[in-house]
């Protein structure tokens, strides 16, 4: 099976049916027909045709005609799949046109389009680069979103659009020794004590990994657990848990935890985490919104479902699979989540809740909200996390952002507040 191909059904699954991309890449045959080296390459094809899908599609018109059929699903994303080799990966033309044009003739749904890609990708590897490299930040992003952002972020924006078209570097949270794990992997310790590694090997190949001494998690994700402080023996309900990152790390500090979230096959991967850590949690599948306990918590954890917005670096299919509306109606469920999450806290215990979005409804507005109804801000202070203060926010919670840390290579965008009942 041809790479390409694969690439280009996996961009079909995305764009055209709507998958996640780590759906996608579970569901695709000829993906997963795949072996080492060439399902690699297939997957680094789709992932940067995604991130670079706004500018790939900017260059490609110009040398269109007209776009192509509706319905030429394959022969639409092989000509994307062999103009991102050109544009973004610098793939020499005689390969990528060639073996793209190839790959169109091997399936009967592209074939009648092998003259056209033909003579389109040569155009676009002569003219393309000036013009993809002319386009403004901003370019790679559904104008819906980069619309928002500019409203929220200001000046940000294009610095937050910039940080989304790198490849992220891969963090990684330690039980304990981040410098000794840093060296140990050729890494280096972030401001936040993360583990960043700078070249991303297949994980289960480094050392450290079949023994559970850490796993994976974005230096931005591993913030929220900490404001919770030191949690050494009492109860904590992390909610909306799986797969189990913020869990891993209070089991890892000696806290009792309660991981509840209302995805069994997301559960089974947090329960994979906990038997490769050798950490221990209590795990329930449970609607978050109807989950009573038996006693109140001493602190809970709300990691709430948001649109992700944060993560574009890692997953930027999700900038092109949300609509505009989701934002709203994820925000209603998250102050709905913060609401059910009163009846479970012992009085004056903390509630920390973060979202992996930029939305400010989902962060902000989901406070706001909060503070509406018997809640009270705790604010956060400098030194509360530390290597965290430039990520405090006026009003005391957290907001990280892709454009941060730009010398080390960013972390993903993230919005954190801790909260007490009124
Ligand atoms: C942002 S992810 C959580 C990530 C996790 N905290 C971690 O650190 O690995 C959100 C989770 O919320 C779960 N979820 C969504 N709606 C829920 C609900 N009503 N009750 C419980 N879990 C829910 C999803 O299954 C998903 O696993």
């Amino acid at each position: 099976m041809n790479a390409r191909v694969a690439a280009a059904e996996l961009l079909i699954a995305v764009m055209d049916r709507g998958r996640a991309l780590e759906d996608a890449l579970e569901e695709t045959a000829s993906f997963n027909a795949l072996e080492g080296r060439d399902r690699a390459f297939a997957r680094a094809l789709v992932t940067a045709g995604l991130r670079r899908l706004g500018s790939v599609n900017t260059v490609l018109s110009r040398f269109l005609e007209r776009p192509l059929p509706d319905t030429a699903y394959h022969g639409r994303a092989l000509l994307h799949i062999g103009a991102t080799q050109l544009l973004v990966l610098g793939t020499p033309a005689h390969a990528a046109v060639g073996e793209t044009v190839e790959a169109a003739n091997s399936l009967r749904e592209a074939r009648g389009f092998a003259k056209l890609m033909n003579a389109v990708l040569r155009r676009v590897s002569r003219d393309g680069p000036e013009i993809f490299a002319s386009l403004p930040p901003g370019s790679d992003l559904p104008p819906w979103l980069y619309t928002r952002w500019r409203a929220a972020y200001g000046e940000s924006a294009p610095r937050i659009a910039q940080a989304l078209l790198q490849e992220p570097p891969l963090d990684v949270s330690v039980k304990d020794d981040a410098s000794g794990w840093a060296e140990r992997l050729f890494g280096t310790v972030t401001p936040t004590g993360s583990v960043r590694l700078a070249s991303p090997a297949p994980i289960d190949t480094l050392p450290g990994f079949g023994d559970g001494a850490w796993w994976v998690q974005d230096a931005a994700a591993a913030l929220p657990a900490r404001l919770l402080g030191d949690m050494r023996g009492k109860r904590v309900l992390d909610l909306c848990a799986a797969p189990g990152g913020k869990t891993l790390q209070l089991a890892a500090t000696g806290a009792r935890v309660t991981a509840v979230d209302k995805s069994d096959a997301r559960l089974n991967r947090l329960r994979e985490n906990l038997a490769r850590t050798k950490l221990s949690a209590e795990v329930i599948a449970a609607d978050a919104l109807e989950y009573r306990a038996r006693e109140p918590f001493d602190a809970v954890l709300l990691d709430a479902p948001c649109t992700s917005t944060g993560t574009l670096r890692r997953h930027p299919d999700v900038a092109w699979l949300r609509r505009p509306t989701d934002v709203r109606s994820l925000a209603e469920l998250q102050s709905k989540l913060v609401a059910a999450a009163a009846a479970l806290l012992k009085p004056g215990a903390s509630l920390v809740y973060a979202v992996c979005s930029l939305e400010p409804e989902e962060g902000e507005g989901v406070v706001a909200d909060a503070l509406k109804h018997g809640w009270k801000r705790e604010t956060i202070r400098a030194g509360d996390v530390p290597g965290a203060d430039e990520f405090i926010t006026a009003a005391g919670d957290l907001r990280t952002l892709p454009a941060h840390w730009p010398e080390i290579g960013g972390l993903d965008g993230f919005y954190a507040a801790r909260l007490v009942r009124n």
